[in-house]
């Protein structure tokens, strides 16, 4: 373990992707004591010396892990800072500026370190290698060590180095990111195999360190203070022998490399007095040396001369004064010598072939001696002469571009401030690069949010269109539906009106039947009335007892003298004419029981003309209920057509029937009156022919009155007794008067008769014209039962019927059809008018979901830039010392002691006693 001792160590590994490197280095399971790599078995054996170690030692172990990836150092202990600078300066030598560097105390703090850095490395898929390292990794251990006896302390640096494997890119189908990765590491790659030929072909005067940074960091490690090992990785397959070949062509070269490997010490203070000491003794040597050489130079410039044996020389110098002190150089001195040196050459003799001469041109840049000022390399004391001696031997010949010390301090710090400049600026671009990415993923975010908006939007327009088509749609059906409404609506009241017209016109045809039938009837009634009345012609019936009277009185007259005949004629007159007037007392009689039965037969056709106009009334109102409920009866589903039809068929025959039954008997009664009547005309045509042989009779009989008075007066005149003579004038003057008397009776009595013939005739005339006003009603009833019989009787009546109803029916169909829609297009309607209300809603919704979306976009801008800030704040404070990390506890200096051998302390305990042993501190890093 040359660490312990101060020395610089290195390991790495070489080789082609997939040949080992990390397997090596890391293992395949840091857990497994099979598995570990060396960098674990390196940890613990650290930790073993540590615990070897005498107690009077103090340790303080440091860890860092970084990796180089796409020519970027990224702390891999902190990976947010992934472009970390190069520095070199006289007290670090070359370092990595930034790196997190963890104190650790335990090898199980160092796995965790290493667990930490293991999870940031970037690795990919290869077709060489399904986890390829993409980077180079370096695990750096630094171990310092104090004597807290001597004070002396030393400190040794541990690279272990994962190099990223060199890959063909035709075998390892890189591609893309992986592509840009390989071209990256096999450029670095190359700068390390350049670095490591100019260090070996013996010609080259400048070692291209800076080319990459792998060489820059590892420069140290390469032919420089460092004790490297170079593990060769190569891979056992055929198909990988031409990268085997290189990789130990390579092998071989970097085998040849010589370092300068120096132990990293500070003095103690005693070490430093003699050296102190010794350079005030070498001052005063030099001191006299240069006055007696500017004594010489002098003598000389006076044009003297100085004899050979008389020059000044050291040797001269160093007998006459007392030897300086052998050891090491003071810092001062140590500081001079390597001015003189122009730090040209880390140590003469040791590594003359890799000694960096300044070449040409401006690639020649100095090589660093050693990586402190104060930490030097080993305490080997070097003169200036003897440094200026080498440096003309071995630079005789050759342009030399000497920088000074000063120079060279210059050049590293402006170096280090354009490093420190470049990292910024890089650390800015890569802050931009990174804002750019999150800007441009924002950006594409966002574009796929307002694509997905506007696709929505889109959507949403379509699905509105739709709707509104839809609507349209609807709407369209809505008027259509109306305009078949309206049409059906008309075509009902065309319907209407036509079946309106219809009744109207056949109530004008029954009106015109009804005038026609009423004139007809008229005249019909004339001519039965003039028939009837032809029969009782009372004029003649009067003549014919007048007629009878004027025989009975020619009779009268024709008997002369023969009063017994002219008595009993009289008598036999008069019996007639009480006979007659019997007779026409049992007429007036029977004429008033006709008048009776006429008024009841009035009475009667009022009755049946009221029951008629009823009946006519309720068929007319049945009629119109039939049609009104027909009508109905299409809003209405419960009762049929048929039904209705049966129920008003039956009602119509059975009113039908009862007035059948009520005109046949009717009729009956009529029959009977009529055979009344005629049997009335027949007795009245026989008291006329009695009353005109009666009148007859009375006529005979005045005349033969008139002719026996005449007879008589002859008789009182010329005859003889004046006695039988008077008194049979005065019987024929009684007989005279009573024939004047029963003239006058007569007379009256035909007078009354006559009247009473006439009011008779009149009444007869009357009940005739009622009679016939019957019998006509009673024929336009019959018209009528006919008319309504054919009509239910009718062949074409079903069929009208059946079109009425068909008619009926298809506007039932119509109505219910209409109804129907306007139903369904109403429920439509108002469905539409939800489903409207409902897109409207979810447009809405939609709207305020896209505002949502919009706010949440905005929220998220600023979530975003507010996370912006967090994070350059964030870095803000990483960049400071100490700043938060998951190993923030290890950023505390644990320094330990040595456990004195004692191997049955456990490494984290032996920390853990050392931290509390030592919490006063260590370097003055305690854990203050
Ligand atoms: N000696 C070995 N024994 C068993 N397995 C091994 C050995 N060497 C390498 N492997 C396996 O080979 C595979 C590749 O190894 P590894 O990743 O170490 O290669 P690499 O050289 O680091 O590759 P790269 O340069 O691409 O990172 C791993 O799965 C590893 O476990």
């Amino acid at each position: 373990m040359d660490a312990f001792n101060g020395y610089n160590g290195t390991v790495f590994c070489y080789g082609q992707t997939g040949s080992g490197k990390t397997f090596t280095m890391m293992g395949a399971d840091i857990d497994n004591d099979d598995l570990k790599g060396i960098i674990p078995r390196i940890v613990e054996g650290v930790f073993s010396k540590i615990i070897e170690s005498p107690p009077t030692v103090e340790y303080m172990v440091k860890a860092s892990y970084m990796e180089i990836y796409m020519e970027r150092i990224r702390d891999l202990l902190n990976p947010e800072e992934a472009n970390l600078p190069v520095h070199e300066d006289k007290a670090n030598g070359v370092y990595v500026k930034g790196l997190m560097e963890v104190f650790v105390s335990s090898i199980d703090e160092v796995y965790q370190v290493m667990r930490q850095g293991a999870k940031n490395r970037v690795v990919g898929y290869t077709n060489m290698n399904a986890e390829s390292s993409r980077s180079h990794s370096i695990f750096q251990i630094t171990i310092e060590q104090k004597d807290t006896v001597s004070g002396k302390t030393k400190m040794g640096r541990l690279f272990l180095v994962d190099l990223a494997g060199s890959e063909k890119v035709g075998k390892t189908g890189a591609t893309g990111q992986t592509l840009e990765e390989a071209k990256k590491i096999n450029k670095s790659l190359s700068a390390l195999g350049m670095v490591i030929n100019a260090l070996t072909d013996g010609k080259s005067t400048h070692i291209p360190y800076r080319d990459s940074k792998l060489t820059r960091i590892l420069q140290e490690s390469l032919g420089g203070n460092s004790r490297t090992t170079l593990i060769i990785n190569c891979s056992p397959s055929s198909f990988n022998a031409a990268e085997t070949v290189s990789t130990l062509r390579f092998g071989v070269r970097a085998k040849s490399i010589k370092n300068k490997a120096k132990i990293n010490q500070d003095f103690s203070p005693a070490e430093l007095k003699l050296m102190l000491k010794k350079a005030r003794s070498q001052c005063v040597s030099f001191q006299t040396y240069i006055t007696a050489l500017e004594g010489e130079v002098r003598i000389w410039r006076t044009g003297g001369t100085v004899d050979s044996e008389n020059f000044v020389t050291w040797d001269k110098v160093v007998k006459d004064k007392p030897p300086a002190p052998q050891g090491p150089m003071t810092p001062s001195a140590k500081s001079n010598a390597v001015r003189a040196a122009g730090s040209s050459t880390p140590r003469s003799g040791t590594t003359s072939r890799h000694s960096v001469s300044a070449g040409a041109g401006n690639a020649a840049l100095p090589q660093s001696p050693t990586p402190t000022g104060a930490r030097v390399g080993s305490p080997t004391p070097t003169l200036l002469h003897e440094s200026l001696m080498s440096e003309l031997g071995s630079r005789s010949g050759s342009p030399t571009i000497v920088m000074s010390e000063d120079e060279r301090e210059e050049f590293l710090r402006r170096e280090n401030e354009l490093n420190d400049a470049v990292a910024e600026k890089d650390q800015e671009l890569q802050a931009s690069a990174r804002e750019c990415e999150m800007m441009r993923e924002e950006l594409e975010f966002l574009r796929n949010e307002s694509q997905n908006g506007i696709q929505r939007n889109e959507e949403l327009g379509t699905e509105v269109s739709q709707l509104r088509l839809d609507l349209e749609k609807v709407n369209f059906g809505y008027k259509e539906a109306m305009i078949t409404v309206d049409s059906l609506t008309d075509a009902n009241k065309e319907i209407t009106s036509e079946l309106e017209k219809a009744r109207h016109e056949l109530e004008l045809l029954r009106r015109d039947v009804t005038e026609d039938s009423a004139a007809n009837k008229e005249k019909e009634r004339a001519a039965r009335v003039a028939a009837m009345l032809n029969g009782m012609d009372s004029t003649k019936a009067i003549s014919r007892h007048e007629a009878g009277m004027g025989d009975l009185l020619r009779s009268l007259v024709e008997a002369g003298d023969d009063d017994s005949k002219k008595v009993e004629m009289i008598m036999q007159a008069r019996r007639e004419l009480d006979e007659a007037r019997d007779a026409a007392q049992e007429k007036d009689a029977v004429i008033a029981e006709l008048r009776q039965k006429n008024s009841d037969l009035q009475t009667q056709c009022t009755d049946i003309d009221s029951k008629y106009e009823k009946l006519l009334a309720e068929y007319e109102e049945m009629l119109e209920q039939s049609i009104v409920a027909e009508e109905q009866q299409s809003s209405r589903d419960s009762e049929t057509i048929n039904d209705l039809k049966q129920k008003l068929e039956a009602h119509y025959n059975n009113k039908i029937s009862s007035q059948k039954a009520q005109l046949d008997s009717i009729q009956g009664d009529l029959q009977r009156r009529q055979d009344e009547v005629t049997k009335s005309s027949a007795m009245v045509r026989e008291l006329r022919a009695e009353n005109r042989e009666l009148q007859t009779k009375i006529e005979a009989l005045e005349e033969k009155a008139s002719k026996a008075e005449a007879l008589g007066n002859e008789g009182a005149g010329m005859g003889a007794g004046n006695g039988d003579v008077t008194a049979a004038t005065e019987h024929a003057q009684r007989k005279e008067r009573e024939m004047q008397v029963m003239r006058r009776d007569m007379a009256q009595r035909i007078l009354e008769y006559d009247t009473m013939r006439k009011s008779l005739m009149r009444d007869v005339q009357n009940r005739c014209e009622k009679i016939i006003e019957l019998e006509m009603a009673l024929d336009d009833a019959r018209s009528q039962i006919s008319q309504l019989s054919r009509r239910v009787s009718n062949p074409n009546q079903p069929q009208r019927m059946q079109l009425l109803e068909k008619n009926v029916a298809q506007l039932t169909l119509m109505q219910k059809e209409l109804v129907v829609q306007n139903t369904d297009l109403k429920k439509e309607v108002a469905l539409s008018e939800r489903k409207l209300l409902a897109r409207n809603e979810r447009i809405t919704y939609l709207e305020h979901r896209l505002q949502d979306c919009n706010n949440q976009v905005e929220a998220w801008k600023r979530k975003a830039e507010e996370l912006q800030a967090m994070r350059s704040h964030e870095s803000s404070r990483s960049a400071q010392p100490n700043s938060g990390n998951v190993l923030r506890f290890s950023r505390i200096a644990k320094p330990m002691r040595g456990g004195g051998g004692s191997g049955a302390v456990a490494p984290a305990a032996v920390a853990e006693e050392k931290t509390s042993r030592t919490s006063g501190g260590f370097f003055g890093w305690g854990a203050s």
